[in-house]
């Protein structure tokens, strides 16, 4: 079931006194046959079923991503800004906030696994580094006094 919700705090500039339909991910995943066709990308929610003909990749591509999230293969394919552009006709709402991935919806980063800035990446070079300095010191007042 998809849930309606008036935006403007969600910053992502679609019409921030709209209201916003989130879809969960399983519900997406069901439309990935060619009469009905949805994909995520970026966190945003496409029917693309009447975009299949017109397709300059092929539809063959966009059948494959059928139903899933197709933000790395649209970005990797290096689509122009038009393209970015015709996104917007296709667009019927946002993923729910609960299906977002980590970076966007995990509130509490030392509990990701994909953690980048938390303590441990900076603090163990750190430490390492001061132990080196110690060790290098420690030797070279040993080799000077022998
Ligand atoms: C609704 C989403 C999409 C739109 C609006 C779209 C639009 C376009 C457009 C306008 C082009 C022509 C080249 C350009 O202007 O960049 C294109 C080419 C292409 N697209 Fe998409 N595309 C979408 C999704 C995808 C996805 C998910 C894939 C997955 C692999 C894909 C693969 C390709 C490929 C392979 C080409 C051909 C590139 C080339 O010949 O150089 N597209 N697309």
């Amino acid at each position: 079931m998809a849930t309606v919700e008036a935006s403007g705090s969600d910053g992502k500039g679609q019409g921030s006194e709209t209201a916003v339909t989130y879809y969960r991910l399983e519900e997406v995943a069901k439309r990935n046959t060619a009469k009905e066709i949805w994909l995520v990308i970026h966190g945003r929610v496409y029917d693309i079923t009447r975009f299949l003909n017109e397709h300059p990749g092929g539809e063959e591509v966009l059948i494959e991503q059928a139903g899933a999230d197709a933000s790395e293969s649209f970005e990797d394919v290096g689509h122009s800004s038009d393209a970015r552009e015709m996104l917007k006709q296709y667009y019927i709402g946002d993923v729910h906030p609960s299906d977002l991935k980590p970076q966007s919806g995990n509130k509490d980063p030392l509990k990701s696994s994909s953690c980048k800035s938390c303590w441990a990446y900076w603090i163990v070079p750190i430490v390492g580094a001061v132990l080196i300095g110690f060790l290098y010191r420690y030797y070279m007042a040993e080799s000077r006094s022998s």
